[in-house]
């Protein structure tokens, strides 16, 4: 896979040829062999870089497993809650991820999912394969255009949507988020900032892009669900314990929700038999919002690149943890400098 040369680069997970390019050029690159726990412990011992995808863990255990040599973890993604980045920092490991590589493929996947579930298409395809044509007069559905859309969670995707519903269908956007967003985000997408109760008791479209952390975990469970309007379509693509999904497999049932589409899960992979698969007014993919060409080349180029910085002791582009802050606590523990040399 690389010259077996220069420092080891473990894969978790395979990636497209944009990064592996540079990282065969910044050393080892090997592929892991699985991603459950005991693999990834046995197969990162030696790593100065470790790279992960959806899928596996990067917890203390792993990062004492690397060993002492580890310099960087590299999350090909945005979403980063399965690396315990406090455990890196406090090891002097730099952790890095790729902002805005996937934007408009989650944006994209938003819409698809509000367009789908507005005009039936889980039920119109289950009936047409039923043979039962007459689905297309007996379901009416519905234009997305000129509707209220709530965005929780108005970062790099829910600002990306707004603009979309707003330029592309007309709608109306308000917007929940701990941080305002800068005003001229606010005219440009038209977005106006509301309470979360306000977005939940306005909106026919909800759609959920805040990160995985305590403050989000299930955010949206019976008590928020209660506040929705009947008609609304709710679009989770962030990660899945921000819902409730047993919350909203009740309130599908009770008519007190127009639909759901979500591209991830509590448990991923979802259990046989879970509650939301396979129902007519569910649109459920399999955490595939990010999985284009342009998603993908994007994600695998801006990871490979802040790795190589790291490793060749130029500070990253995109890092999660301060570099400043990883060298003070690589210092304190007598630890090789990362960037200092180079400076
Ligand atoms: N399905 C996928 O393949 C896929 C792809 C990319 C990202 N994601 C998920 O989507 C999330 C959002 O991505 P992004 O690029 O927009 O991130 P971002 O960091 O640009 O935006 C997240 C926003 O959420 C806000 N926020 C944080 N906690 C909040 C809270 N308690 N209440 C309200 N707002 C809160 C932040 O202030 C920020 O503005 C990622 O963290 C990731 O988990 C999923
Ligand atoms: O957080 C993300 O960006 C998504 O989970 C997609 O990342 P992946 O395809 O690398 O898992």
């Amino acid at each position: 896979m690389s010259s077996p040369s220069g420092p080891l680069i473990l894969l978790i997970h395979p990636m497209k040829e944009a990064g592996l390019r540079l990282l065969r050029e910044a050393g080892d690159v090997r592929m892991a062999t699985g991603n459950d726990p005991g693999t990834i412990g046995r197969e990162v011992r030696g790593a100065q870089a470790v790279i992960i995808r959806t899928g596996g863990k990067i917890d203390a255990a792993v990062l004492d497993a690397a060993g002492k040599g580890l310099k960087v973890v590299g999350r090909h993604g945005v979403g980063y809650d399965q690396i315990d980045v406090a455990a890196a920092t406090s090891r002097g490991v730099q952790v890095v991820y790729t902002p805005g590589a996937n934007t408009q493929s989650v944006a994209e996947h938003v819409f698809a999912m509000f367009i789908g579930l507005s005009k039936h298409f889980p039920r119109m395809t289950s009936e047409l394969a039923k043979g039962n044509y007459d689905a297309r007069t007996s379901l009416v559905g519905r234009e997305v255009a000129g509707r209220t859309l709530g965005i929780i969670g108005f970062g790099r995707i829910g600002r990306r949507v707004a603009e979309t519903a707003r330029l592309g269908f007309g709608m109306s956007v308000l917007y929940n988020d701990i941080v305002p967003a800068p005003h001229d985000v606010e005219v440009r997408t038209g977005a106006r900032r509301a309470s979360f109760r306000e977005v939940l008791e306005a909106s026919e479209y909800v759609t959920m892009h805040v990160p995985l952390d305590p403050s989000t975990r299930g955010m949206i469970a019976r008590d928020a669900l209660a506040l929705m309007r009947p008609d609304a379509i709710l679009v989770n693509t962030s990660r899945g314990p921000v819902v409730d999904e047993a919350a909203v497999a009740e309130a599908l049932d009770a008519g007190r929700l127009w639909g759901y589409g979500a591209d991830v899960f509590a448990v991923e992979p979802p259990p046989q038999g879970h509650p939301l698969i396979g129902r007519p007014d569910v649109l459920l993919t399999p955490h595939s919002a990010a999985q284009t060409e342009e998603g993908l080349t994007n994600m695998a180029a801006m990871v490979a690149r802040d790795v190589a910085a790291v490793l060749r002791g130029t500070p990253p582009e995109s890092p999660v943890n301060d570099p400043f802050e990883v060298e003070h606590v690589r210092r304190s523990l007598g630890l090789p400098p990362l960037y200092e040399a180079r400076r």
